[in-house]
């Protein structure tokens, strides 16, 4: 059953990939960062957008791994929660978040006929994924060198160092293969509702006969977002992030906004170093990957305000075959 818009034309499905500044770096600013973040949404609803939302959630599982660790280190009766289950309750308190603000934005602007749901999202990952070994997935706040040091020694972290900007800890990031709650996902899609799915690239689980046993990584939102997009057989995925464009040459005197790349062309950058591994880099090779999954299929990547731009061709880095 495709949604219909009333011009009779079939709707296009959209899967919209929030970035971190989309949510905010603490509960404060995410209850107002989902506003703004919400208008974006319910412009592409308006648009004639079949949309389903996919997040990240980097700073905040972090910051819920360091919570719980510290609460069974003044309790040695609490164990310490496993990343899995913090993935699950960064999904839950995001979802919370974005559910309320889109409900707030349908009913202002009078849509009264969609009713907003985040459905807690698992992805199966493969138990032998090479990412087990190498961690390179940055969770949690920036940090000092000293604070690094303490934190590598005290508590085991793995702690890299990001880009200048300070030391973030790691973690492994295994690719996603199956969204476990596809059926449920794609029913309410279809029926028209408003979907919260998926966050931080899903809970990581391993399959084990008819068990589902929780990894500890987290995964990547932008290959967990291009998985649920590819399953949806959606037209659209759109990584919403902190640039209009992808740029060639970024931060350089010659840099070049990009409006258009086919996947050789962004294949060939790639080689290049042309974007950052663990930022522009994953979004980019989701990006390639959605768009060879079948004809017809654009992946954009632009800011959270020129969502609706980015669908009417006007602006954005469209990646498509
Ligand atoms: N070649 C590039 N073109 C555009 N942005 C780039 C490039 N390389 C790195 N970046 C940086 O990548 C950032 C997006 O990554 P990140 O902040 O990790 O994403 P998210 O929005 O998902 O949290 C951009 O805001 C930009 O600063
Ligand atoms: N899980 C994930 O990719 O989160 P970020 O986008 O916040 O890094």
């Amino acid at each position: 059953m495709e949604q219909q818009e009333k011009s009779g034309k079939k709707k296009r499905r959209v899967v919209i990939a929030l970035g971190g500044n989309a949510l905010g770096k603490s509960l404060p600013e995410q209850i107002q960062a989902v506003k703004i973040t919400s208008k974006a949404i319910v412009d592409l609803i308006e648009e004639g957008c079949e949309v389903v939302v996919t997040h990240g959630n980097g700073p905040q599982v972090g910051m819920i791994n360091n919570a719980m660790a510290a609460l069974s280190r003044e309790n040695p009766a609490q164990p310490n929660t496993p990343l899995s289950v913090c993935v699950a309750m960064s999904q839950a308190y995001i979802g919370y978040d974005l559910q309320n603000a889109l409900r707030e934005e349908l009913l202002n602007r009078g849509i009264t006929n969609i009713s907003v749901a985040t459905i807690i999202t698992q992805s199966r990952v493969d138990a032998d994924d090479p990412a087990f070994d190498d961690p390179t997935k940055p969770i949690g706040h920036f940090m000092t060198k000293e604070q690094a040091a303490f934190a590598e020694k005290n508590y085991g972290y793995i702690m890299k160092e990001d880009a200048g900007r300070g030391y973030r800890r790691v973690v492994a990031s295994p690719m996603p293969r199956e969204i476990i709650e596809i059926g449920a996902i794609r029913a309410l899609v279809e029926a028209g509702q408003l979907v919260v799915a998926c966050g931080g690239g899903g809970i990581p689980v391993m399959r084990n006969g008819n068990h589902l046993k929780g990894a500890s990584a987290v995964i990547d939102k932008d290959f967990g977002s291009e998985l649920i997009a590819e399953n949806l057989e959606a037209d659209y995925l759109i990584i919403l992030t902190a640039v209009e464009k992808v740029a060639i040459n970024y931060r350089k005197p010659n840099e070049e906004w990009l409006d258009e790349l086919t996947p050789e062309e962004a294949r060939r950058y790639i080689a290049e170093g042309q974007f950052a591994p663990g930022s522009m880099l994953p979004k980019v090779e989701a990006a390639i990957r959605f768009a060879e999954s079948a004809p017809g299929r654009t992946a954009l990547i632009t800011l959270l305000e020129k969502a609706r731009d980015s669908v009417l061709g006007k602006t954005g880095t469209q990646i498509h075959t």
